[in-house]
């Protein structure tokens, strides 16, 4: 299967509510603070009695719900939400999330998905063969879609049945008229938290940050492997599975995430400061002034000025009416992009040595956009330096990366790229140095992390990925010293 991958984006954000008046209220209130990680569409399922109610649309979550109405549509006391970056299927509305069944045996239920499933194509064949009628082109309907097909008359059973057949990186949310269950895939890519509302009900979210906005208290993280089933008798944690080895996406803390979130006990603005201050430590310069490239490297850039000892100072300034991402399709619009997005303050650079610090570096498009604004706004000199390893490797497990044909870093070396980028020097993070930043208390080979974009070490088979990605690799000698 050929794999095309656009852009670093973002990835899903999922929001889920149990025992709680005003679910779908919340539910928006929720995903508000997870915008961040899809803006291709929004949906909310709610659930009132034995029925099921949903509304969803393309865009962003203010505009698929600008008519009040449509809250109002929603009534009951628990609730799943979805934002969409995809990874998989086109993006039209028939992928929008959450999906809803209707099964013979379970009656009708929903699901919203964070991730992406490695072996999608094989069980979209295999289903196909039991006669299922797909609603969509994305991964996510498969796991509805087995649970639909699994020989047992108990929802619980068949959901843990169902997770032990799909595999690659998922968070899922799954609720009847009955409970909601999230589980969470072997190895825990994506975030997945849980917390109490002040009225006793459930939240299970993709980040901490959209249990603050809510008001909900922080219980705790979902773990591998687990599935959690909160219904009006409690709340029950089972497993589904003993196999598991945390790796955490390390771009969550790179990038992804919002850094007032807490991910596994580390805060991801006090794991970005650690980057960069690590990376002061690997990469010196002698400067005059560091910058960050608003919004997502702010934090890695006042860590590097902090243990460097060199002045922060606010250099950039970014258009906040600008999306986050762009979906462009060309490199021309890419640029354009990035020049409608970022300007220079003249008074910060101009005749000054600049140490400029971004998270990471995916086609070059912002840093060599950048470099340029700072030389022409007289900046004597700028190196650059990135708060992350070399990105040589594509993701299968849920993040939008671009094929290895577009990386950079998997195209050129770090002296063609500074030429590339047009700067004075171009430095980036060790793998060593990013994963002590982070400093999560695991003790398995990948010290609780993926890392694979950075060197290749993916911790499960890529099943449809592989052949593809194999050849891919040999083809670009993406593992020559890594
Ligand atoms: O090398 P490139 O292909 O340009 O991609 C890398 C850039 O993209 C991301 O920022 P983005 O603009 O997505 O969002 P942000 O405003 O949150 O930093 C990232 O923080 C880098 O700045
Ligand atoms: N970014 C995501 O988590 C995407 C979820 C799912 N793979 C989709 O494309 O809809
Ligand atoms: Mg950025």
């Amino acid at each position: 299967m050929a794999y095309e991958i656009k852009g670093l984006n973002e990835e899903c954000g999922l929001f889920g509510v149990w025992h709680h008046s005003n679910a779908a209220a919340t539910t928006f209130d929720g995903l508000h603070s997870l915008q961040h990680r899809g803006q291709e569409g929004a949906g909310i399922l709610t659930h009132e009695g034995a029925n099921l109610h949903r509304v969803r649309g393309l865009g962003l979550l203010a505009e698929v719900f600008s008519d009040p109405e449509k809250i109002k549509s929603l009534p009951g006391n628990g609730a799943i939400g979805h934002v969409r970056y995809a990874t998989a299927g086109n993006h039209g509305l028939e992928n929008i999330q959450p999906m809803l069944f209707n099964d013979s045996r379970f009656g009708a239920f929903g699901l919203a998905h964070n991730g992406n499933l490695t072996n999608a194509v094989a069980l979209r064949r295999l289903l196909a063969t039991k006669g299922v009628a797909f609603q969509a082109s994305s991964d996510s309907e498969l796991l509805g879609d087995l649970i639909t097909k699994e020989p047992t008359d108990n929802f619980i059973e068949a959901v843990k049945a169902a997770l032990t057949v799909v595999r690659g990186g998922f968070a899922y949310l799954v609720m009847t008229p009955n409970c909601l269950v999230a589980a969470l895939d072997p190895n825990g890519f994506r975030p997945l938290v849980m917390g109490t509302l002040p009225d006793g009900g459930t939240v299970i979210c993709s980040e901490t940050c959209a249990l603050d906005q809510v008001g909900a208290t922080y219980l705790r993280d979902i773990e591998p492997g687990e599935m959690v089933i909160v219904s009006d008798a409690g709340i029950r944690f089972e497993r589904y599975t003993q196999a598991t080895n945390l790796t955490v996406c390390a771009m969550e803390y790179i990038y992804f995430a919002r850094p007032d979130s807490v991910i596994r006990g580390v805060s991801v603005h006090e794991a970005r400061q650690r980057m960069g201050a690590t990376l002061a430590r690997e990469q010196p310069v002698e400067a005059d002034v560091v910058l960050g490239v608003p919004n997502s490297s702010l934090s890695a850039a006042t860590g590097y000025a902090k243990a460097s000892g060199l002045p922060y100072d606010l250099g950039m300034i970014k258009n906040q009416y600008v999306a986050r991402t762009f979906i462009e399709p060309t490199q021309a619009r890419r640029d354009r992009g990035v020049a409608m997005k970022l300007a220079v303050v003249r008074s910060v650079v101009a005749n000054k040595r600049v140490v400029l610090v971004d998270d990471s570096m995916v086609r070059g498009t912002t840093c060599r956009h950048i470099v340029r604004l700072l030389k022409q706004a007289g900046a004597k000199e700028v190196h650059v330096r990135i708060a992350s390893p070399v990105l040589k490797f594509p993701c299968f497990y849920g993040i939008d990366i671009q094929t290895t044909a577009e990386l950079i870093g998997a195209n050129h070396s770090v002296a063609e790229m500074t030429t590339i980028i047009g700067a004075d020097s171009l430095e980036f993070l060790s793998v060593k140095g990013l994963v002590d930043a982070i400093g999560l208390p695991a003790t398995n080979q990948y010290h609780g992390l993926c890392t694979a974009y950075f060197d290749g070490h993916y911790p499960t088979p890529l099943y449809d990925y592989q052949e593809t990605f194999d050849a891919e690799a040999e083809k670009l000698g993406l593992y020559k010293g890594v």
